[in-house]
């Protein structure tokens, strides 16, 4: 569960990026931050995670305040996994030492169950066990990167536009990915994403932001079928 009451946060002291957010994902659900370019959807996700800490408000993470606690302590000690947009996997490690970087406070025994498990949730990774990453498709990378979070068996997952660069094809394929960590190991999900109208068909919930702030919130139903949302931020397409 992530709970963010009234969070403010920026990069320089004298701009504020997030001006005052409250958000809140329960156990298992999955919840999409939408909006424009730059409206501080990767800064709420960074804040979250610890790389960023916030000026003020509280970020509570499986019902404990977490708020100054930073990202090396929240990954290890809250159960929490992070992918970043961009350089997410190691190119110039195989697909198993990239499992192993995920697993690396792990025991060998452990970390060795754990890269099983995910093969079986993932074959992809099972068929490119010693390939070096730098040779996996984009779809193929983002499911890596996906894994790699999933190693230490995170309760609460951050993803940062999962489905960047990729074709429709390979995007519902990494979506179809990460409904079935949900679905299998129960994992709470808060994912940013671009592609709004798919990444709305695959979530509960979704927080649309504009400069900083939560401009609407609802159930994915609610807000696919509001003609606002759709004029405004799904480009006029019906659900
Ligand atoms: N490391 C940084 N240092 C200074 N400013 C930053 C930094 N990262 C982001 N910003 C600024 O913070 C604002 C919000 O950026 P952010 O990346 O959170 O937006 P976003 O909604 O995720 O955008 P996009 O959809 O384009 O990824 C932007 O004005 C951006 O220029």
């Amino acid at each position: 569960m992530i709970e963010i009451d009234n969070v403010v946060a920026g990069y320089t002291p004298e701009v504020d990026i997030l001006k005052g957010i409250s958000l809140k994902v329960e156990r298992t659900e999955i919840v999409t931050l939408l909006g424009p370019n730059g409206c501080g959807k990767s800064t709420l996700l960074k804040t979250i995670a610890g790389q960023l800490l916030p000026r003020s408000g509280h970020v509570k993470v499986n019902d404990q305040d977490r708020t100054q606690m930073p990202i090396f302590r929240k990954i290890r000690q809250c159960s929490l996994g992070f992918v970043p947009q961009t350089e997410n996997i190691f190119s110039n490690l195989t697909v198993r030492e990239n499992l192993q970087v995920g697993g690396h406070y792990m025991s060998t025994p452990d970390c060795n169950r754990r890269m099983e498990e995910l093969h079986a949730l993932y074959p992809v990774l099972g068929r490119k066990f010693n390939a070096a990453a730098s040779s996996l498709s984009g779809g193929e990378r983002q499911i890596l990167a996906l894994a790699r979070a999933l190693m230490p068996s995170p309760e609460v997952l951050l993803l940062d536009e999962p489905s960047a660069g990729l074709s429709p094809k390979v995007l519902q394929e990494v979506f179809d990915a990460i409904v079935q960590v949900r679905d299998k190991e129960k994992v709470t999900i808060l994912m940013v994403e671009q592609n709004a109208m798919e990444a709305m068909r695959m979530s509960d919930r979704a927080y649309i932001l504009s400069m900083g702030t939560v401009a609407l919130t609802g159930t994915t139903q609610q807000l696919m079928h509001d003609p606002q949302v759709r004029e405004l931020y799904l480009g006029g397409r019906k659900a």
